[in-house]
């Protein structure tokens, strides 16, 4: 028992890794599946397809690796964070499809939250803001709408849970009904300083605790898979939030060691060790790992949009056939023309977090081709990026000296990582293994199951592929960034 299976349910497809014990991944098995729009801003997955999604992937790549399940130690799971599902406890079955994490319709929801005044008890103790991002305006729209489900919760017959707990739930057979601190820290309804679910905020939004799984550390015992799953049963040592466990994945052990994940989104986690670091910029406050019931903290900043700006190159505007494309683009563009790109096609998130603002384009001439708006969509990634760490800064200047450690499919981009670097002033190391979110999953689970060794031992391991130094001469780099700035306001004030 020599091997690790780490399952990572994301937004758009669910994967699973085998790794060995040195964590080296030996094979895996990635499955696609549906996204519903069933009104404008909203999007649901069906509960049936995450589960069956992973459930084959899993089966898959022990298949590919040659292996048995007797031969896997442990499972880690990671998954995309926040999406909300309810579930009867009886049957396990859903009550509704997931409504995931960027559906907007509890917009008004957390408007009118806000308005009443609740945003400073809020963020205070669960480190995030009134947005409808986060699980709990989620559970209180189900219960709201579905009938007689708030009294079936408040018999204890229904369940609530994010993505892993659906997960663990479903490979246990309905033994385990639990979360990880990470998970939790996503909801809205958990208190990260207390690290208990918080009886105030579910009372004020009429949330019965009956609903809630128990919360457990990132690497500790959820249980033990149907042995009719994958013909023995396997033990599930290792749980985290698909960015939390980048973090891990990135042996960001230290405080201001810092990781930013460039798949759709993007998301930046800035260690702060013991410390809880409320945020005057409007970053998110959150729970990094628990580990041996010892809580470290992170600043987070959430951009909705990332690589899904090269997708609208691609799918929407058809200027190119594959991602990689943008690179010769981007070298090729006019460096006199001033293109700027504000792709906020789903609104701005951190540090702005303006749901009704859309995207816009700046500085367009007659001579303004595919080149320069690849540029622009690639730039705007490194702009984003820069505001996050600038709201890092302010919040916390021990941020001031970092490097940014970077992964997810994006960061291939030699030339979008080089701007990066260019425009924060800051170095940025691409490692050897970009799968940082499943590796991150394995790990927890290796060292659940004493075969992965402490964090700094872990953390000598990581491996560097890339350094990108910044180039880009200092005025340079403040008069882009202001102009960036500009158009940034700009949109926000057509909005
Ligand atoms: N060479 C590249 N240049 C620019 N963007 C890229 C490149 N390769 C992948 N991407 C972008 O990265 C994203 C995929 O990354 P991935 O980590 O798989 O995302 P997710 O887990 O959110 O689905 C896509 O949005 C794609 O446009
Ligand atoms: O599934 P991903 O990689 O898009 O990640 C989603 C995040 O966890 C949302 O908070």
């Amino acid at each position: 028992m020599t091997h690790i299976l780490a399952i990572d349910q994301g937004t758009t497809s669910s994967r699973a890794i085998i790794f060995d014990a040195k964590l080296t991944p030996l094979a895996s098995a990635q499955s696609e599946f549906a996204q519903h729009f069933p009104a404008s801003g909203w999007v649901e997955h069906a509960a049936s397809d995450l589960w069956v999604s992973v459930a084959g992937v899993a089966r898959a790549a022990i298949e590919k690796a040659g292996l048995h399940a007797g031969d896997i130690a442990a499972i880690g799971i990671t998954n995309q964070r926040e999406t909300t599902l309810i579930w009867d406890r009886k049957t396990g079955q859903p009550l509704h499809r997931a409504i995931v994490w960027q559906d907007r319709r509890t917009a008004g929801m957390c408007e009118q939250l806000r308005a009443e005044g609740h945003e400073p008890m809020i963020a205070a103790r669960t480190g995030l803001l009134l947005d409808p991002y986060f699980s709990g305006s989620k559970v209180k729209w189900l219960l709201d709408n579905i009938d007689s489900a708030r009294d079936r919760a408040k018999r204890g017959e229904l369940a609530f849970g994010t993505v892993d707990s659906w997960l663990i739930w479903n490979l246990t057979g309905g033994k385990v009904h639990a979360t990880d601190a990470t998970n939790a820290a996503r909801t809205l309804l958990f208190n990260i300083a207390t690290n208990r679910w918080d009886e105030d905020i579910c009372a004020l939004l009429d949330i019965p605790m009956a609903l809630l799984p128990e919360v457990r550390d990132c690497a500790d015992d959820y249980g033990k898979t149907r042995a009719d799953l994958f013909g023995r049963e396997i033990p599930i040592l290792g749980v985290a939030g698909d960015q939390q466990a980048a973090t891990v994945g990135q042996a960001c052990f230290v405080p201001g060691m810092m990781k930013s994940t460039y798949g759709t989104g993007c998301f930046a986690l800035l260690n702060t060790g013991g410390q809880m670091v409320p945020s005057t910029n409007r970053l998110l406050t959150t729970i990094a790992y628990r580990l041996g019931g010892r809580t470290t903290y992170a600043l987070e900043g959430s951009i909705f949009i990332a690589g899904a700006v090269v997708q609208w190159l691609r799918d929407g505007l058809r200027l190119i056939r594959n991602a990689a494309e943008t690179q010769g683009l981007a070298e090729a563009a006019d460096r006199t023309q001033e293109l700027v790109l504000v792709p906020a096609f789903t609104g701005l998130g951190a540090p702005y977090w303006r749901p009704d603002c859309r995207g816009a384009v700046f500085g367009l001439t007659r001579s303004s081709g595919p080149a320069e708006f690849a540029r622009a969509a690639l730039e705007s990634v490194g702009f984003q990026t820069r505001d996050l760490l600038e709201a890092m800064r302010a919040d916390w200047p021990d941020a001031a000296a970092g490097v940014l450690r970077v992964d997810g499919g994006m960061a291939a981009s030699d030339w979008t990582m080089q701007f990066l670097a260019d425009i924060l002033g800051a170095p940025v190391d691409r490692p050897r293994v970009t799968e940082t979110t499943a590796l991150g999953a394995g790990y927890l689970a290796g060292l659940g199951a004493g075969l992965c060794p402490e964090p700094e031992e872990f953390a000598r391991d990581w491996a560097l592929e890339r350094r990108f130094e910044p180039a880009m001469p200092q005025p340079e780099r403040e008069a882009r960034y202001i102009r960036w700035k500009k158009a940034v306001n700009a949109t926000m004030g057509a909005a």
